[in-house]
């Protein structure tokens, strides 16, 4: 997974246009967190009443998602939920919070549910890759000036948690 990460985040340096590591300097460097969460999602009786997860973003920079063979992911695009299909062996990548933070906007936090499955349980494991609490996240400074604003405000990441978790405007 450590690996998965350090490639993701030059690839996405490189997509700014900047330095294969400015993404990982600015989390901390060797310090990113991985934390693990397991969805599951027993059979539903009356699936079209019911949600797995409500609509959210998540709030670390990256999520590397892993599922079994029951569809139920569905990202928010174009004005419409569109289902993910179920690809065996793949590892789903979904950018955060924190990654259109650096970003100054330029990659989308992406607004996704999961529904439940009516025959079958679902299980998914989710990794959030995150900045360390005390990191301090803000636009990337190679990526503002006066052209291009600052569109997020700079707080550390346990800051922005306890924001989100309370409902508090970031
Ligand atoms: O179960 C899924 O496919 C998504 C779960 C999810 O969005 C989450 O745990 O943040
Ligand atoms: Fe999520």
């Amino acid at each position: 997974m450590l690996r998965v990460t350090d490639k993701l985040l030059e690839v996405l340096s490189e997509g700014l246009g900047l330095d294969r590591k400015v993404l990982k300097s600015h989390m901390g460097d060797g310090a990113v967190e991985l934390e693990m969460k397991i969805n599951m999602y027993p059979p539903c009786p009356q699936p079209q009443l019911a949600l797995g997860v409500e609509p959210h973003t998540d709030m670390s920079a990256l999520t590397l998602l892993v599922s079994n063979d029951v569809r139920g992911l569905q990202l928010w695009k174009d004005d419409n939920w569109v289902a993910v299909n179920y690809l065996p062996n793949a590892v789903f990548v979904n950018i955060g919070d924190q990654m259109e933070v650096l970003s100054n906007g330029k990659y989308k936090s992406v607004l996704h549910r999961s529904l439940v499955n009516k025959e079958r349980l679902r299980i998914s494991w989710a990794v959030f890759i995150a900045p360390p609490h005390e990191a301090v996240i803000g636009p990337l400074p190679e990526l503002v000036d006066e052209q291009n604003p600052a569109k997020y405000s700079t707080k550390t990441y346990g800051e922005y948690r306890h924001r989100k978790f309370n409902k508090i405007p970031q």
